[in-house]
């Protein structure tokens, strides 16, 4: 018999061949083994990277994933190409009309099917998740509850909660001061100036933000500041503030199965980590809170509970928009339930990572929290105010610049990977010169093309924002005008200029209620407490989110951000 008659008796080596060759040609081709006039073949590249994880652990597993992609940048320029998975070439886009094209045409360019399928287990078909028609459907219900006039009205939950957050820090300096005055007498007010309390605040922020959401999200109080073993809080805690996101084999693996495989397998055999059932048991703890919390507030307005309630938190506003939405605008029971999960989840590791690069920021620049604390001190006198009012808060320029600053510099959310989902031509700022010796001043891409836009990147261009772009320099807001209407991301970008809230239809909806949370949270703990540099050093871990993360005894990296606290010097 010969090899033609061996694949012809047999269909599972005939497969076989296929697949084998099938995969010899994408490997080959991936690797740019195989000659190719192709213009995403001839762009600058980081090369291969590893052969599985092309760059990806470069960028993820960096302690600052910051240099990989700022270095990538600086030697390649803002078109070129880093390695995915088994070679697939990922386009990083950092030309500015490149990516207002991008940003502007967001249905064209969803995220990618990793970060969606991940989306769509965890929280469902909610606003993070949907696409085209239903994305902006469930848009417009949801748009009322963040419009300016109710986040102002939400305002004063964000004051209240900074007021709680400031007296259960209070109480932990006092609380430290004490045990040193009990041994060496008289040495309290000493203690609380000078020594205070080393706090990881990341977990702090991490409980206020859940509070800020809870409340102005869904009108439920978790109670986190207060008490962290609440059911919710203490849910949240053991995800977050546990060992840091990695890049290993194993998770991939994880992450890949968990993708496909149906929601209720809860439990990889073989597969699943401590830490990643805790992450399974937690996500199954709150689907049933969030479900149990759907189901009474849904009885409540069936019951005609909503008719003389003006609560304006963002669930309340969906529900009686949607029970008076008609035909095709109204939410399923499943999208509305599924809005609870994504908020949660948008709205607070958002927020707390924000606060928590912020103040980290503010603990290398004493002078810095002086000054804020001043411009505070001064607006609460000229308004007569016992307690910094939200009002007084949105006029405060200082704090505005220090905010604005931190979010350009550490954006929380550092990155996008996006699929093209048709064949487009991409319109460049600048022409790229092509290996082949070409020059392109339009980039043609096909269906299918992965992408990567590093949002860290592009908030700290040196065209934008000045040779100086690198450093955290809040002045740039108060001695420019223009800082942040610069540049050509205008029309396309949320925030002045920055990638921060990303932009065009999928930009972040919760944009001014972060704001107006971070700046109750910051101007209250800046008026009553110094923050001080602990002198560990600190990692920034992306998924997703960029987390503060901390090495511990076990060698392994944490979520933190631990820093010094005492109270303000008095006379
Ligand atoms: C500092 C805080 C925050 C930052 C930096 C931030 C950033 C972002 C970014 C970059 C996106 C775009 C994601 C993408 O499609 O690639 C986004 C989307 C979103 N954000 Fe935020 N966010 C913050 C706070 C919040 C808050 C407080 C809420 C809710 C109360 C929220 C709700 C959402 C939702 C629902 C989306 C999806 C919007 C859509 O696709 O239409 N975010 N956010």
């Amino acid at each position: 018999m010969d090899v033609l008659q061996s694949f012809q008796s047999s269909p599972y080596l005939s497969i076989t061949a296929v697949v084998v060759l099938f995969a010899t040609y994408i490997v080959l081709d991936n690797y740019d083994f195989i000659p190719s006039d192709d213009v995403v073949k001839n762009l600058p590249t980081a090369g291969r990277g590893n052969w599985l994880t092309g760059h990806f652990r470069q960028y993820y597993s960096s302690d600052d994933p910051d240099l990989f992609s700022t270095a990538c940048y600086n030697r390649l320029g803002p078109i070129h190409t880093i390695s995915g998975f088994f070679g697939q070439k990922r386009i990083v886009v950092q030309d500015s009309k490149a990516l207002a094209h991008m940003v502007k045409n967001g249905y064209d360019y969803p995220k990618n099917n990793i970060v969606r399928g991940e989306m769509g287990r965890a929280l469902g078909h909610g606003l993070l998740y949907v696409e085209g028609d239903d994305h902006k459907r469930q848009r417009k219900m949801l748009n009322p509850a963040f419009s300016q006039n109710n986040v102002r009205e939400l305002a004063p939950i964000f004051t209240n909660l900074a007021l709680q957050l400031a007296d259960q820090l209070g109480h932990l300096v006092d609380q430290e001061a004490k045990k040193l005055d009990d041994r060496i007498p008289g040495l309290f007010k000493r203690a609380q100036q000078e020594e205070g309390v080393v706090l990881d605040c990341y977990g702090w922020f991490f409980r206020v933000a859940l509070d800020a959401i809870g409340i102005g999200g869904f009108g439920r109080n978790y109670g986190a500041v207060h008490d962290a073993e609440q059911k919710v809080p203490k849910c949240f805690s053991l995800w977050s503030t546990n060992e840091a996101e990695d890049f290993s084999l194993h998770s991939l693996i994880y992450r890949v199965l968990s993708i496909i495989l149906p929601l209720s397998v809860k439990r990889i055999p073989f597969i699943s980590t401590e830490r990643q059932i805790i992450v399974e048991n937690v996500k199954q703890e709150l689907n049933e809170d969030s479900r149990n919390m759907y189901d009474e507030r849904k009885a409540w307005l069936t019951k005609g509970g909503g008719a003389d309630d003006d609560s304006k938190d963002v669930l309340t506003l969906l529900m009686k928009g949607n029970v008076e939405a008609i035909g095709k605008d109204k939410l399923s029971d499943d999208e509305v339930f599924a809005q609870i999960k994504t908020f949660i989840f948008a709205g607070h590791e958002t927020s707390s990572t924000g606060l928590s690069w912020t103040f980290y920021l503010l603990a290398q620049n004493p002078r810095l929290q002086t000054r804020l604390r001043e411009e505070i001190s001064k607006a609460k006198a000229e308004a007569g105010d016992e307690q910094i009012s939200p009002e007084v808060l949105a006029t405060l320029p200082f704090l505005d610049a220090v905010l604005r600053e931190s979010l350009r510099c550490r954006p929380p959310i550092p990155s996008r990977s996006s699929v093209a989902m048709k064949d487009d031509v991409i319109p460049l700022a600048k022409p790229v010169k092509l290996s082949n010796g070409r020059v392109i001043t339009e980039l043609p891409i096909k269906k299918g093309q992965e992408f990567c836009t590093w949002h860290s990147i592009t908030n700290k261009r040196q065209d934008i924002w000045g040779s100086d772009a690198s450093q955290f320099n809040p002045d740039r807001w108060l001695n420019d005008p223009e800082a942040g209407k610069k540049g050509d991301l205008k029309g396309a970008a949320l925030y002045s200029q920055m990638m921060t809230f990303f932009g065009g239809p999928r930009s972040c909806i919760g944009y001014r209620f972060a704001i107006t949370e971070m700046k109750a949270i910051i101007a209250i703990l800046i008026e009553r407490f110094q923050f001080h540099d602990v002198g560990v050093p600190i990692s920034a871990r992306t998924f997703i989110v960029m987390r503060p993360a901390v090495e511990g005894e076990n060698g392994k990296l944490t979520n933190q951000m631990p820093l010094r606290i005492t109270r303000v010097k008095t006379d």
